[in-house]
């Protein structure tokens, strides 16, 4: 990463679980020479200095957080800038535009700007260079998934078919749900639920997981990336078939706490759909498909054999992604690993930033 030039400054928006673990990687003293920290924010609060900021002072500033604010401290500062975004607030995604065009760079693990409506993501794609949108931590949190599918698409592969698990919290409740051998032994649904998200994994609402629309983004976001397929989905997430694993009665459920609370009510439902797979020597898997020949693009919860690759070889929060393309062809090239967590998170929001810097 040798380079003579001035330190980028660095804006953070946003220091919950990824946030904080990505100030941690950025505070790495061979990164020193070459990054300034000048702006933290939480929802509430935010800190500024041109000279630097130390994040941990957030917490004293009375100053409110202004997205307008920034960009024109960020404007004034001149020089390279690069906004991290680690919320999963769609108001400052739609913000992106205006940062890049102002010729300031962003990334961020956040899914709503690649995700949502295309005219957004076309004038994030089409911002003039050198100010770049990186998103690595999207899809498949830090596996290198968005690089690898550009790497296929600008080499002239063409992508046949994309699948498998994408939701690090889906995989870890049917990990754990649903193993290929003791299912009757394994926790209530509801309790596996509460441990995703006391281990990070899940969204702010874990509704947002359990409906399909999370993996709905990621499906969106990749088919994106897609020649065939840039302009499939007009409305994004929403023009993805999904089945949603929310009991109708908890759908409109506005906090994750009460969520989570009320879920144990369903627990019996889940565990009559895991006996009927048991039945069949089957787990359960919720998995995501695009069919780039079938211009198909969908996420179901799915039966697979007790032997089958989901079925034996998935831990934890692991994502699984198998690219099929021309060159990939009939074995395609797998990708595995933790797909969710603040530590695996937050190293590929930074390798954004790497690249940014060489
Ligand atoms: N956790 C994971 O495993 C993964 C997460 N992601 C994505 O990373 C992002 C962050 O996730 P995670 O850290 O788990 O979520 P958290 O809820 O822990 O953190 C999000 C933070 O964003 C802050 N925030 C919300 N709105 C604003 C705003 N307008 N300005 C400044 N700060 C704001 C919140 O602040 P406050 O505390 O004040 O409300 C909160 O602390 C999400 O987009 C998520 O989808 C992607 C891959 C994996
Ligand atoms: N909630 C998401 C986090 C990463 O995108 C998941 O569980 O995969
Ligand atoms: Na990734």
């Amino acid at each position: 990463m040798a380079s003579s030039k001035a330190p980028i400054s660095v804006a953070v928006i946003g220091v919950g679980l990824v946030g904080s673990a990505f100030l941690k990687q950025l505070a790495l003293p061979a990164l020193a020479p070459h990054v300034r920290l000048v702006y933290a924010s939480s929802s509430k609060r935010e800190l500024y200095s041109a000279s630097g900021i130390q994040a941990s002072e957030l917490s004293n500033s009375t100053a409110a957080p202004s997205l307008d604010g920034l960009l024109q401290r960020l404007t004034a500062l001149g020089g390279r800038a690069v906004v991290v975004d680690n919320t999963s607030d769609e108001r400052v995604a739609q913000f992106y535009p205006k940062f890049l065009n102002a010729g300031i760079s962003v990334v961020t693990p956040n899914k709503k700007a690649f995700s949502g409506p295309l005219a957004l993501y076309q004038q994030i794609v089409s911002a003039p260079p050198p100010a770049r949108a990186l998103h690595e931590s999207t899809v498949g949190a830090g596996l290198p998934i968005i690089q690898t599918l550009n790497d296929l698409v600008q080499t002239a592969d063409k992508v046949l078919r994309i699948e498998g698990v994408l939701s690090g919290t889906l995989s870890y409740i049917f990990n754990e749900f649903s193993p290929a051998a003791n299912a009757s032994s394994a926790p209530p649904f509801s309790q596996i639920v509460k441990e995703a998200r006391e281990k990070g994994y899940t969204e702010p609402h874990p509704a947002d997981d359990l409906s399909g629309s999370d993996v709905a983004r990621k499906l969106t976001i990749l088919s994106r990336l897609v020649p065939e397929l840039v302009t499939a989905l007009p409305e994004g997430y929403l023009s993805v078939s999904v089945s949603s694993l929310v009991p109708d009665a908890l759908k409109d459920i506005k906090t994750g706490d009460e969520f989570v609370q009320r879920l144990p009510e369903f627990d019996e439902y889940f565990s009559g759909l895991r006996s009927e797979a048991e039945k069949e020597g089957k787990v359960l898997r919720y998995v995501g498909v695009v069919d780039v020949e079938k211009g198909v693009v969908r996420a179901a919860l799915e039966k697979y054999s007790a032997t089958h690759a989901f079925a034996t070889a998935l831990g934890g929060s692991d994502n699984i992604i198998a690219f099929h393309t021309q060159r990939y062809s009939p074995r395609p090239l797998l990708v595995q690993g933790a797909g969710a967590g603040a530590d695996v998170t937050a190293m590929g929001v930074m390798s954004d930033l790497l690249k940014l810097l060489r």
